[in-house]
């Protein structure tokens, strides 16, 4: 799948430029699987609060883990297929990432940090983006409690971060196809703002971020944000969440074991 790339181009450069409309810190320390997490870059966003983005925070030897994986697995052996939903106990690629993410200081607010366990392992995507493909601007179902973490390998894009208004905010319908829907239609006069997702970054999402603005990827091969052009390759994200305890019974089957579920986008 990505055979022809080299090291730079399948896990990014090891020093990023800022982007505007963020207040970043310096110091830039990857971390690595063993060691304690230290020195980590993050960048927030004054106008989107409760967004972090940590870039460079995954190594190239956790990327590469983690992408090994995923292609191991043949999730995406068929070519319609771009989205993978695993349930129940998940394979160690996936636990190894959320054992690093889950030990990054400062990625939620406390009430959120400190909960047990982080994330569900029930409820965790795989999302596979081909150069021109996106996913429809939504705010995750509100079935997921906030805190969620998007992983980024391989190739970069640009996430579209828009406010909603008041109106549009907490509406609890829980019916995927219907709550993804009512994003479609939104007239949102706001300029959207763009954060660029590098490969082995960490989007933290919480709070405002989480509820009251949409993300979504548009469907370009070529991405600008600022002065940069960005051309999009393959990209493979993971996201993390947690399932709300009433959801989690709901859905509760009798086994731990793996199952998944792989389709195509709807969104
Ligand atoms: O692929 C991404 O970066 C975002 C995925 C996403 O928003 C989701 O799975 O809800
Ligand atoms: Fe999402």
């Amino acid at each position: 799948m990505y055979n022809d790339l080299s090291n730079e181009e399948l896990f990014g450069p090891s020093d990023y430029s800022e982007t505007s409309d963020s207040e970043s810190n310096n110091e830039v320390s990857p971390c690595s699987f063993n060691e304690p997490i230290n020195n980590i870059s993050y960048t927030t966003f004054p106008s989107i609060s409760g967004l972090i983005l940590y870039e460079n925070l995954l190594s190239h030897k956790q990327q590469n883990e983690l992408i090994n994986g995923i292609v191991e697995a043949n999730y995406f052996d068929n070519p319609e297929s771009n989205q993978a939903m695993c349930f129940g106990t998940l394979p160690s690629f996936l636990l190894n990432a959320i054992e690093i993410i889950s030990r990054v200081p400062g990625l939620f607010p406390d009430e959120i940090q400190n909960r047990e366990p982080l994330f569900d392992q029930a409820c965790s995507i795989i999302n596979l983006y081909k150069p021109g493909e996106g996913i429809a601007s939504h705010v995750d179902l509100p079935r997921f409690e906030d805190g969620i973490v998007v992983i980024s390998l391989l190739s970069s894009c640009v996430m579209q971060f828009k406010p909603l208004s008041v109106i549009e905010q907490g509406d609890d319908n829980n019916d995927n196809a219907s709550y993804y829907n009512k994003f479609k239609d939104i007239q949102n006069t706001d300029e959207p703002i763009p954060i660029i997702l590098r490969p082995g970054s960490v989007l933290a999402l919480s709070g405002s971020s989480r509820y009251n603005w949409t993300h979504g990827i548009e469907e370009n091969e070529i991405d600008e944000a600022g002065d940069e052009k960005i051309i999009r390759n393959i990209r493979v994200s993971v996201t993390l969440r947690k399932m709300k305890q009433d959801q989690l019974l709901l859905n509760k089957d009798d086994s731990n074991s793996f199952s998944l579920e792989v389709k195509k986008r709807e969104h």
